[in-house]
């Protein structure tokens, strides 16, 4: 039975902790897909919790039992709601020999893969649709035979096509070149995944719209899993509500793979100073909130949109946001699901030529607001920190976090949060 987390703050806005912070699903979604594809002469270290990985891993380490005693009948492989993982799968099981039945939970089977699914076909891949055109579940029967190593590929829905079909690439016996048409959304993402393959000696080149990978080996070698850039963004948060903050979060690099280590340059707006320790980063609140009329542009991190706008929203700042055109098709419709939570505290988010808009002209605190979760972790962990401004602040479904970051309960009570469970 799915439980709310009721969750408050007593006593002096004051934050001073330490936050270990789980590895990156990104990253270690990537190297488990990357370490299955060289056959293990890649290591993984970092791994992390997030269910996304956990259930990833699962799969790799299941199939390879099974693929060693060659069952033929169609399998079926369930990513429940991770999308990397039924993205990357698809590519991984058509080179891979076997049938199987790739599927997800009722949300995933809304989430398009059309896009992917077609590129696949084009490169020589058996891929059916078992319910809907351009949706899951799939039917892949591999190896695929490669006809052709030329793919045009749209690049403004997702950009975890382009990383799925990356990854393959040096495998195929033609590799791949990547025509990418049309805007490319989520770039920092192809770029870690083209990063983490050159980490383990494969090359690529990047020319105009094009991205080519020749056949290559990979290089024995351990990718290293840095700690969540998207999860440490809820304690830029935390600390932006706080009378005062000083929050250090372990092992966060300076220079990180991941395109969400923006949150430290965006976090200045609302007077969050990001410095470095010996072992990580420190963020700390200035308490010198900056008035902007810029319109943020979200394309590059739109993981880091929830967070960005519910802060924006609660400190009481009419910002103007660009680049969220692809919140639509993830874990929910997060514009809906933020326009919804929003008009709780008196916040409206409206839309005119894809530029959003936040009206906090009628800003309120309620004695207690009760936020829905939409079976999104990201709305629950950026809607709960509103518990420093609010007196009770209740997250429907708790355990909606458990996707990228488990333990963000425990770390919130670390910090002084009172989480219970009801
Ligand atoms: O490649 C990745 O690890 C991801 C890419 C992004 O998706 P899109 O490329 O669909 O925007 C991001 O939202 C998702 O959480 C993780
Ligand atoms: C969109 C997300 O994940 P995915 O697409 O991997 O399900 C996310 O973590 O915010």
């Amino acid at each position: 039975m799915s439980k709310n987390a009721l969750v408050s703050f007593k006593g002096a806005k004051n934050i001073n902790t330490e936050i270990q912070l789980t590895g990156s699903k990104s990253e270690c979604n990537r190297a488990l897909i990357i370490s299955a594809l060289s056959k293990k002469l890649v290591k993984v270290e970092n791994l992390s919790n997030a269910a996304d990985t956990v259930t990833l891993n699962g799969i790799l380490n299941n199939l390879e039992e099974e693929l060693e005693v060659e069952i033929q009948e169609s399998k079926t492989v369930d990513v429940g709601p991770a999308g990397t993982a039924m993205r990357f799968l698809s590519a991984y099981l058509s080179a891979k020999n076997g049938n199987f039945l790739l599927t997800g939970t009722e949300r995933m089977k809304q989430r398009p893969i059309g896009i992917l699914a077609e590129a696949l076909k084009t490169i020589g891949a058996d891929i059916s649709y078992a319910e809907a055109e351009g949706f899951p579940p799939l039917n892949i029967v591999g190896p695929l035979n490669q006809k052709t190593a030329e793919v045009k590929i749209k690049g403004d829905i997702s950009s975890q096509y382009i990383s799925a079909l990356l990854m393959i690439a040096p495998i195929l016996p033609q590799g791949l070149t990547l025509e990418i048409e049309g805007e490319l959304t989520s770039k920092p993402y192809v770029d870690m995944t083209l990063d983490m393959l050159a980490e383990v000696g494969i090359a690529h080149s990047w020319n105009g719209n094009s991205i080519s990978i020749k056949p290559q080996v990979f290089k024995p070698g351990t990718l290293v899993v840095e700690p969540d850039w998207s999860a440490a963004s809820y304690w830029y948060s935390i600390a932006a509500l706080a009378d005062d903050a000083e929050i250090s979060l372990p092992a966060l690099k300076d220079k990180s793979l991941q395109g969400d280590s923006q949150i430290k340059n965006i976090m200045k707006i609302f007077g969050i100073a990001t410095s470095k320790t010996n072992n990580g980063i420190a963020i700390s609140n200035l308490g010198l909130s900056l008035d902007t009329k810029e319109v943020l542009d979200l394309k590059t991190c739109p993981d880091l949109a929830q967070t960005i706008v519910v802060i924006a929203a609660a400190l009481g700042k009419n910002m103007a946001f660009t680049g969220l055109e692809t919140l639509k098709i993830k874990e929910t419709d997060r514009i809906a699901a933020l326009q919804n939570e929003l008009a709780k505290i008196g916040v409206t988010f409206t839309e005119d030529n894809l530029v959003y808009t936040l009206n906090t002209d009628n800003l309120h605190f309620p004695e207690k607001v009760t936020f829905a979760t939409y079976e999104d972790h990201r709305m629950a962990m950026a809607f709960a920190p509103l518990a420093l401004l609010i007196n009770e602040v209740e997250i429907e479904e708790m355990q909606v976090v458990e996707k990228s970051y488990p333990h963000y309960w425990e770390d919130l009570k670390k910090a002084g949060f009172e989480v219970r469970e009801i």
